[in-house]
């Protein structure tokens, strides 16, 4: 993430280098500090706020850490004032309310420091979670197009919410708590052995079992919290894909089968969460336990110490505070540990998701000028099969070439490869074998970034956005910002689509829902054209044409803008209807993993044995036979 987001590259080397050199001394929390830090654009600025803001958490937490512990002494002499005072009620009243404003005033300034404390911890916190957030949302976004067939979008968007969360916790606040534990823990010690070193000793003999039980606790939360976590991602990724899917669902009436499969994955996720609870249970049991015969050993030795003369009441009181503070702070640090064992989970999914790099950089090769552009396409010998399934490839040395500016029609049986083609060309994948070329260079030279900007695509289901037509329509452009109402409409009315959104009551403010499915699936294919239109001209155009068939006022609509489209364009157009393959400067038939067939369509169709001619008189077939089925 380091090398993506901003133009500093002696920054980002002295990051890098201190980030190596951190990461061998501690591997995980440093270096994820640096890593959230180098995010921003405004590298200084924001580093040296979250590095304050952290560092006056940590001054506020020794303030009231230190008045948290310095309390029970002085307490302890308040118990002394008042018992060794007797009878003599003035001084002791004297004494007393001194040092009761002294410590009040003190008490104050603690409770201020841990408000503080708090206040910055979680400020902090949320910084961190949110450039996280941010730099693992890129990092997503960054991957090849294979990636996404690999990983369930359920359980990428899990790593996105809730994995940052709990990191973002266990790093802040968690840690803060953590400190304040070891802290109180420490100075209570001292200070019990300073009070009565025979008592601290014989009282200290029950720590190492409990932090012994506390570190074999922390490693089965840590396994048993990453089962949790994956359990629940299989969970959240079959509701995410059942709601997006709704209208199948209740179309097929599955509502309730779909309920108890997702209840099935939430019980195993139950399940996990009890065999946690178990653990914690006995853990607390456990920890209670000690603490209260911790805190009886304290009462029944130091009674015995009171009694030959060895310790004073207020010097018993101020022990008894001090163990009730160790012990408060020895299971905060046990729950630290635990926070901290999740956040291990957490985290080490993120960084397989941060420091995962792409198979092919999006945004980096050559630049053509866009004058040289011709837009000649040539496919040379190309093996491609899908890396989910390596073992059936969906081509073998095909060849194919397209001049610049003409136009061909891709048709073949169904499965035959049409849109993979498209796909490569986008190079949305690599070929197996074999090279792509554009204008003679070979694709994978060149910038993909820069190339899908000069090649228009038309798919046959528009994917929109939820949100209005307007802002749909300028998610086209390459500054949405810069687009103006006017250019939407030229766009619109090119596409002819301005007359049926202008229908809409609220017009371009129309909100499509998501996936567009407050819009018609017609209305959708009109919409097709428009994005096309908002692109920098582009030299070569990819068409995916609508299977289903429109009416006949649509078909025209949707035709005429096509057409217009395609005007001194090099198309490749993946062909359904025959006005189209007869308007196609040449014809490529896929079958059998390769280019069955490729030439004129008048010369193709006059060949009686060839793949197309049977394509098209099987289709002819179809049509007729569902024109007799009407009638
Ligand atoms: N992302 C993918 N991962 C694995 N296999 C895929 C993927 N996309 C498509 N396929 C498979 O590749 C083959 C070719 O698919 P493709 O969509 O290119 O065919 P098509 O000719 O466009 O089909 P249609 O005319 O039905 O749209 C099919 O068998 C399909 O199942």
């Amino acid at each position: 993430s380091l090398y993506h987001h901003s133009p500093r590259p002696q920054y980002f080397h002295f990051c890098y280098t201190g980030q190596k050199l951190i990461s061998h001394i501690s591997p995980w929390v440093l270096r994820s500090s640096i890593d959230f830090l180098c995010f921003d654009s405004d590298l200084s600025l924001y580093f040296c706020l979250l590095f304050l803001s952290l560092a006056a958490a940590v001054g506020f937490l020794t303030v009231s850490s230190a008045v948290s512990m310095s309390a029970p002494f002085f307490l302890g002499r308040v118990i002394d004032t008042i018992y060794t005072a007797g009878t003599d009620t003035e001084t002791m009243t004297a004494s007393l309310t001194s040092l009761c404003i002294m410590l009040t005033g003190v008490f104050l300034c603690g409770g201020a420091a841990n408000a503080a404390r708090v206040y910055l911890m979680q400020v902090s916190g949320q910084q961190i979670v949110r450039n996280l957030r941010a730099s693992v949302f890129s990092s997503i976004l960054r991957q090849e197009v294979a990636f996404f067939d690999k990983n369930r979008t359920g359980e990428l968007i899990n790593r996105l919410s809730a994995d940052t969360s709990v990191v973002g916790h266990s790093i802040t606040d968690n840690l803060s708590d953590g400190l304040r534990a070891v802290a109180q823990a420490a100075a209570g010690v001292s200070m019990m052995f300073y009070i009565s070193p025979s008592l601290a000793s014989f009282v200290l003999l029950i720590v190492p079992p409990m932090a012994g039980l506390a570190i074999v606790y922390g490693r089965y939360l840590r396994s048993i919290s990453k089962r949790t976590q994956d359990a629940l991602a299989q969970a959240t990724q079959l509701a995410e894909e059942r709601i997006s899917n709704m209208r199948t669902v209740r179309a097929f009436g599955k509502e309730l089968s779909e309920v108890n499969t997702y209840t099935l994955k939430t019980d195993h996720v139950l399940n996990l969460a009890k065999k946690e609870a178990i653990m914690r249970a006995g853990f607390f049991g456990m920890t209670g336990l000690s603490g209260n015969i911790m805190i009886l050993s304290v009462l029944y030795k130091g009674g015995l110490l009171m009694a030959s003369q060895h310790m004073t009441v207020g010097e018993l009181s101020s022990f008894l505070m001090y163990t009730f503070w160790v012990g408060i702070s020895i299971a905060g640090l046990s729950s630290f540990y635990s926070e901290l064992m999740k956040g291990f989970g957490a985290g080490a999914r993120l960084w397989e998701l941060l420091d995962r790099k792409p198979e092919f950089p999006q945004n980096e090769g050559r630049v053509l000028s866009s004058d040289q552009l011709k837009g000649q396409l040539e496919f040379c010998d190309v093996t491609f099969s899908y890396p989910t399934r390596k073992e059936a490839p969906i081509f073998q040395n095909l060849s194919l070439s397209v001049p610049a500016g003409t136009i061909m029609a891709v048709v073949g049986p169904s499965g035959s490869g049409k849109s993979t083609l498209v796909s490569l060309l986008l190079r949305l994948y690599d070929p197996n074998a074999g090279i792509i070329t554009v204008d003679g260079h070979d694709i994978r030279d060149l910038n993909p970034y820069w190339l899908r900007s000069h090649i228009g695509t038309v798919s046959q289901e528009p994917v929109l956005f939820s949100c209005s037509i307007r802002d749909n329509i300028a998610y086209g452009a390459v500054d949405p910002d810069a687009v103006n109402t006017e250019d939407i409409y030229r766009a619109a009315r090119v596409a002819n689509a301005y007359d049926f959104i202008q229908g809409f009551p609220k017009g371009f403010d129309t909100v499509v829902g998501e996936k567009g499915v407050l819009l018609s699936g017609e209305e959708q294919s009109i919409f097709n054209t428009v994005w096309v239109f908002f692109s920098q001209n582009p030299k070569i155009l990819l068409l995916d044409e609508a299977t289903s068939a429109l009416d006949a006022e649509n078909e025209f609509l949707v035709q005429e803008a096509m057409e217009r489209l395609m005007e001194g364009r090099t198309v490749v157009i993946i062909a359904h209807r025959l006005s189209t393959i007869k308007n196609a400067d040449a014809v490529a038939v896929l079958d059998q993993q390769r280019i069955a067939e490729c030439g004129q369509p008048t010369e193709l169709l006059g060949n009686r044995q060839g793949l197309f001619r049977k394509l098209m008189e099987k289709q002819a077939f179809l049509q007729e036979e569902q024109q007799r089925a009407l009638l």
